[in-house]
């Protein structure tokens, strides 16, 4: 038994040692009392009607309801909500993280109901409530999702029926604007109807949602196939599907689209689910849905016409996805502005090109597009962040207005909404 709890004490100190949370002098009386706090804690368990804990050298191990959460010591002092480390008014702490000592324990440990109390060593008492510790535990979120979603073809999207929000209730009610907001996170896309075809009524539109996000091309943009910009968008020729500024850091996170004009033939918009095709590539090929959320890619816009100089250039994989529960939250596929691969060896390219071959088979498959004539006085948003687009070819004068809009500040107005985002 003790000769157990020996060998358990060595692995511990070792594991402490390898995480540098022990510095390399660790002097024999610092040891001793190690030793001994550990022999004890090891037999320090609690037990009340649903919870019990168990206090080990580096983390303590709750197991409530039907959940093993694990926390780090420091963690626990660190996030403490009294009144003197939190202000619980403005969600900001006050404790300075920075003087908390990294070997910190608790003293002791106590239950009350539902509230576990500790007190550290200099007498500072916290208390968690134990739903409040589920809610924001690792193991938690692990089995979360940030953004529920439905993901779609165009079969499944045109049996959903979601319906186009008019323009005026958009702008009067917020259970309209709610509404929309809620269809436009689960699909990544969104109509809105009746908008009279100008400019301003767009920009009063976007607004009214979010901040616009101005970029190289303007805050509000306005575009013929007048070449006047060097991209493919100001021209006539269609457009294979793609998200737009994956040159930049981070890709504009919305974009609007209001066709005002079109006399003309062609020019259907395209749209594709980027993570249902995403989705695919993950049941299929589990392996080359990693690689593409792995391997770094550079995409890159240069472009001298007229008075128009720039040079963007933009990092990340094509697959972004939160690592502790794997959800995708962004997709950045543009083959026109994909730059020189150069950030990983040749035969990770090769794997990479075998990837990106499965994702633009999924990506082009026919089921998956859905085709849309825009008409003046319906407004298409789009999440550029999941939804790819692209055009047909066109003849006749066709003219465009949208923006792009800080996803932060979309994000921002549906939670306060009260939706899930
Ligand atoms: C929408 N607007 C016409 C302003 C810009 C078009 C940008 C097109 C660029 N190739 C990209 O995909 O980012
Ligand atoms: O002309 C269109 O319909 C869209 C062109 C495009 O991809 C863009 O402007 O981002
Ligand atoms: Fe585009």
């Amino acid at each position: 038994m003790w000769c157990h709890k020996l060998l358990h004490l060595q692995s511990s100190l070792q594991k402490l040692m390898k995480r540098g949370y022990i510095g390399q002098a660790l002097h024999l009386s610092n040891f001793k009392s190690l030793f001994s706090l550990s022999i004890h804690w090891c037999h320090t368990a609690s037990k009340c009607v649903n919870c019990t804990w168990h206090q080990h050298e580096d983390h303590l191990e709750i197991q409530y309801a039907s959940i093993v959460m694990r926390f780090d010591y420091v963690w626990l002092r660190d996030h403490c909500r009294s009144a003197s480390c939190y202000n619980s008014k403005t969600h900001q702490r006050s404790l300075d993280t920075a003087s908390v000592d990294l070997c910190i324990k608790p003293k002791t440990i106590r239950l009350d109901e539902t509230t576990l109390f500790f007190t550290w060593p200099d007498g500072h008492v916290t208390r968690y409530d134990l739903d409040w510790l589920v809610k924001n535990s690792y193991e938690g979120q692990k089995q979360k999702v940030i953004q529920p979603r439905i993901l779609w073809n165009a079969k499944l999207y045109q049996q959903a029926q979601v319906p186009s929000v008019d323009f005026q209730n958009f702008l009067k009610t917020n259970d309209e604007l709610k509404k929309f907001l809620q269809n436009f996170l689960l699909y990544g896309i969104a109509f809105v109807e009746n908008v009279p075809p100008t400019r301003e009524h767009t920009e009063k539109l976007a607004e009214r949602i979010s901040l616009i996000r101005e970029t190289i091309y303007g805050r509000m943009w306005y575009f013929t196939s007048d070449f006047s910009r060097g991209d493919t968008a100001y021209t006539k020729l269609a457009l294979d599907r793609h998200t737009d500024t994956t040159y930049f850091q981070e890709p504009c996170g919305i974009q609007v689209f209001h066709c005002l004009k079109h006399e003309g033939t062609g020019g259907k918009t395209l749209l594709v689910d980027g993570f249902y095709a995403a989705q695919q590539v993950l049941q299929k090929a589990p392996e080359e849905f990693e690689l593409l959320s792995k391997v770094p890619l550079k995409h890159e816009y240069i472009e001298n016409v007229g008075e128009c100089h720039n040079h963007m250039i933009g990092v990340g994989p094509v697959l972004n996805i939160y690592p502790w529960n794997k959800e995708l939250y962004l997709i950045r596929y543009n083959n026109y502005d994909r730059a020189v691969i150069n950030t990983v060896p040749y035969d990770v390219v090769h794997r990479w090109y075998i990837a990106h071959r499965t994702l633009t088979t999924e990506l082009r498959k026919p089921e998956n597009e859905l085709w849309v004539k825009l008409k003046p006085g319906k407004v298409l948003f789009i999440d550029n962040w999941r939804v790819l687009h692209g055009r047909e070819s066109f003849t006749g004068y066709r003219q465009l207005c949208g923006c792009y809009l800080t996803r932060d500040d979309v994000l921002n107005t549906a939670r306060l909404l009260g939706l899930r985002a």
